[in-house]
């Protein structure tokens, strides 16, 4: 167990399990099947929502650990509609300045960090855990993005400006933000839905993506055990 991770008078670890909207929060549920360790909180779409739900719950308990998790959008190569992503590091991949020569990110401005980086050990015994139960998972920069990627040429230039990034949501770096200001240590779990790039609503895969988070959340139970 990684040792940020804490553990109150009867060895039970806190888990804050946020998600965005009620059929999230519903699949992660039936996943957890009633373990009593876990909250699970509807946040809201979008980093700000994230950021202030995720902060007013951390306020109202002691958790040990933030876990941000939902369905999101696959980077071609990287993750395909159906598996898992967990997130090596959350970006905030819209936060900063455009300018002619191109996008110059806060960290380059010198206003804090675009970057929250995850509980490392934690994640990898996750993405462990969720191969051995045949679940397939990849590891990768997840962006938060404030407006959902419509067309290739925006996937493509978010794809060159962070190598690897394997999905985009909207609301992990709200999520990480808030926990790490409160020393919390944090994970992005996300099952993708549909593939980054052009429009096509009709696409979205959403109760596989919705199943896979289900399976997931069982995985985690168990690896918090
Ligand atoms: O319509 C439904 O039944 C339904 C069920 C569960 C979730 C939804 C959402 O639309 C959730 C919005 C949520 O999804 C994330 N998301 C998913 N794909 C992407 C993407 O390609 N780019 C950015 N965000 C994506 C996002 O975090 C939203 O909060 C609907």
């Amino acid at each position: 167990m990684n040792q940020n991770i804490l553990k109150d008078s009867t060895s039970t670890i806190r888990v804050l399990i946020m998600t965005s909207v009620p059929a999230e929060r519903d699949a992660v549920l039936r996943g957890l099947n009633g373990d009593a360790r876990f909250d699970v909180v509807i946040g809201g779409v979008g980093t700000a929502a994230a950021a202030a739900s995720t902060a007013r719950a951390l306020a109202t308990a002691e958790y040990g650990l933030a876990v941000c998790a939902g369905i999101a959008g696959g980077f071609a190569g990287q993750a395909d509609i159906g598996s898992l992503v967990l997130a090596s590091e959350i970006v905030a991949a819209d936060l900063g300045a455009e300018t002619p020569e191109g996008f110059c990110s806060v960290d380059e401005l010198g206003f804090g960090s675009a970057r929250v980086p995850v509980d490392a050990g934690l994640t990898a015994r996750l993405a462990e855990a969720l191969r051995a139960a045949g679940l397939p998972v990849a590891a990768g920069p997840v962006l938060t993005l404030a407006t959902v990627t419509g067309t290739a040429e925006t996937a493509a230039e978010l794809a060159a400006r962070v190598p690897g990034a394997a999905a985009e949501a909207m609301e992990g770096y709200g999520v990480a933000v808030a926990a790490q200001a409160c020393g919390v240590p944090v994970l992005e779990l996300r099952s993708i839905s549909n593939a980054v790039g052009p429009r096509n609503r009709d696409a979205w895969r959403i109760p596989e993506a919705l199943k896979a988070l289900e399976a997931a959340s069982a995985v985690l139970m168990e690896v918090l055990r």
